[in-house]
């Protein structure tokens, strides 16, 4: 792609992207869009107005992911593809570098006449250097702590710490492989078999402790019966009454769904197929049609159909669910060993943000205090605290240092704004930035840092630790995620660095992946990932939604997912990975 080609792509995806998050074109949208304006810009066809949200036709989840072959698109898309870094190896690349594309002022020369694109691996080394720290990745080389603690430091010029920022932009891919592989298991605890373990992973293989049903028992209510028809009655069986006495054969005992077969027994015959009459003799009991006569076991539940003692019957990193607590319950357990939840505070950085009533004079309600808790919390986490914090470095430093959690995440302040404290404080405390940036949108500027010394005790209320006691396993960290500010772009942090590093901290295994064909053509960008809010529909395809602008909830809270659009975008009919976002339900979903 020339230079120019590559400019002017830029300028439509960037006037796009303005015009997604421009709040004064949102006023002209009273009613939803007819199209999405990146579809406009790049000349990609309709996009769906944002509609009500379906509901979702019971067992109409979308298909396991297979990675689709690339779509082809229209010239300009295919324009846009070319240097994207996911984008499918089709020939010949233009020598676009990482972060180009995003910065809009690089020229022709400095576009056109570089060396030959490297390859996808190289690439993706290279864009993980960091020009602020000499390419180390870690941000104390050049941290001023003076100038942070002191709260007297002085941004750099916003130009400078931008072109900063999208040098070190990893893929968005990469971003989530640093992020799953930055921490390490919590340790084990056990945990009183309820409420309280939902959500967790086993930390050990749930085994059968006893075989289930552990005894012979009747499926139905009805008689058991030994020997063929009629048979004399004799007394009744309840269920959770002892050993019974053995039957004789010819004889038959009225039994309760679930109580013991007595001894001799050979099947059940339902109280519907029976019928009994009384003689001088006693009662008899009689098949009302001969094709009820029972055959030998039927209606009984043999002892240890379910499963045999030992057996294992869920493996480690199973997310403790409802109908896992009931299994367990089943078997015998009091207990479950599980994977201590990782333990986040949420610090939302923030001086225009309000807690409640209308935004006025210029200040904006608080969209992420509300949102990330219980997100977290079905991503595994123990969420140990919500605060707000002014925009000052010396507070946040506090908070952050003081901090007792796992995971300390922040929202705001990570890009070069006068008061975006994120980056120097973290340079200033010695953390070592794993991720600085992602290719992806929204959300580009969200980080990941390791923080210096494991405060990590593992301790939680109601639960002890499993195995030597005192001695829990560490989860290494502990760990820093900085959300931008923009809502939307602070759940794409959410699902990109939160939701893999919370699942290896919470030992819970990484959810299938999931792809819908898209409903429409959606643009992309040239180099980077899109995530953009979808409904499905009734035939389980992926309907993109409107209001999807980095400062925007609107599309998002009407979707059941976020679609991955590669570089350069997706074609209707392509099938596309969607990242589940409907867990603000149940506590133990997986999400991300
Ligand atoms: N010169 C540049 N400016 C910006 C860039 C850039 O690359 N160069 N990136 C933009 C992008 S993209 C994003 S995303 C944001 C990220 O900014 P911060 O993480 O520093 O976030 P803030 O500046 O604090 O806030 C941004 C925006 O979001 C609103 N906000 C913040 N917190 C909340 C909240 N809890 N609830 C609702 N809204 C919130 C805040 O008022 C701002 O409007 O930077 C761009 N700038
Ligand atoms: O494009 Mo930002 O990353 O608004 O989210």
């Amino acid at each position: 792609m020339s230079g120019k080609a590559g400019d002017a792509a830029d300028r439509a995806l960037d006037d796009a992207l303005a015009l997604a998050n421009d709040p004064r074109a949102e006023a002209d949208r009273s009613r939803p869009p007819a199209t999405d304006p990146l579809v406009v810009a790049l000349g990609l066809g309709d996009a769906q107005p944002a509609p009500a949200r379906p509901s979702r036709p019971a067992g109409s989840r979308p298909r396991p992911h297979t990675p689709p072959p690339p779509a082809p698109l229209d010239p300009v898309a295919v324009a846009l593809l070319h240097g994207a870094e996911e984008s499918a190896d089709t020939g010949p690349r233009p020598p676009a570098r990482r972060g180009e594309a995003d910065r809009g002022g690089n020229g022709p020369a400095d576009r056109g006449a570089g060396p030959a694109a490297a390859p996808p691996a190289e690439r993706r080394t290279s864009s993980r250097t960091n020009s602020r720290t000499g390419g180390t990745g870690r941000a104390d080389r050049v941290a001023d702590p003076e100038g942070v603690a002191t709260g007297g430091r002085k941004p750099p010029p916003p130009a400078e710490r931008r072109r900063d920022a999208r040098t070190a932009d990893v893929t968005w891919s990469e971003a989530r492989r640093i992020a799953r592989q930055a921490g390490r298991r919590l340790g084990a605890r056990v945990m009183p078999l309820g409420e309280e373990a939902l959500g967790a992973a086993l930390a050990e293989p749930l085994t059968a402790l006893t075989d289930l049903p552990s005894f012979d028992s009747s499926a139905m209510d009805g008689w058991a019966v030994a020997g063929s028809a009629p048979w004399l009655l004799e007394g009744g069986l309840l269920a959770g009454q002892g050993s019974p006495p053995p039957l004789r054969d010819g004889r038959a005992a009225p039994i309760a769904t679930g109580a013991v077969l007595p001894p001799g027994a050979v099947a059940v015959l339902r109280s519907e197929h029976g019928r009994t009459e009384e003689r001088g003799d006693g009662a008899w009991l009689w098949v009302r049609e001969p094709r009820f006569a029972p055959r030998p076991g039927q209606e009984v539940r043999r002892r240890g159909q379910e499963c045999g003692r030992g057996e294992e019957l869920l493996p480690v990193g199973t997310v403790v669910t409802p109908a896992v607590l009931g299994l367990a319950a089943a078997t015998g357990y009091d207990e479950l060993t599980v994977t201590a939840r990782p333990r986040v505070e949420v610090l939302v950085l923030g001086d225009e943000l309000l807690d409640h009533g209308l935004p006025r004079n210029g200040r904006v309600r608080d969209a992420l205090g509300p949102m990330l808790p219980s997100w977290l919390r079905a991503l595994g986490a123990e969420v140990t605290s919500v605060r707000r914090l002014v925009d000052d470095p010396g507070a946040l430093r506090d908070a952050i240092t003081a901090g007792a959690a796992d995971l300390i995440i922040t929202t705001g302040g990570t890009a070069g704004g006068p008061v975006d404290h994120v980056h120097p404080v973290l340079a200033a405390i010695g953390a070592k930035l794993l991720v600085d940036g992602v290719a992806v949108r929204p959300g580009h500027p969200m980080l990941l840092a390791e923080l210096p010394g494991s405060t990590h005790t593992g301790g939680r209320a109601g639960s002890r630790i499993a195995g030597r006691a005192g001695s829990p396993a560490p989860g290494g960290g502990p760990f820093l995620i900085g959300l931008p500010g923009n809502p939307l772009a602070a759940v794409s942090g959410v699902l990109t660095l939160a939701a893999p590093l919370l699942r290896t901290l919470a030992g819970r295994p990484g959810p299938a992946p999931y792809a819908a064909a898209l409903t429409a053509d959606v643009a992309g960008h040239p180099v980077d990932t899109r995530l953009v809010p979808v409904v499905f529909d009734d035939e389980s395809a992926a309907r993109p939604l409107g209001f999807a602008g980095s400062a925007m909830l609107r599309g998002l809270a009407g979707a059941d997912g976020m679609a991955v659009i590669p570089p350069g975008g997706a074609r209707a009919g392509q099938e596309t990975a969607v990242l589940d976002t409907g867990m603000l339900g149940p506590a133990w979903g997986s999400g991300g």
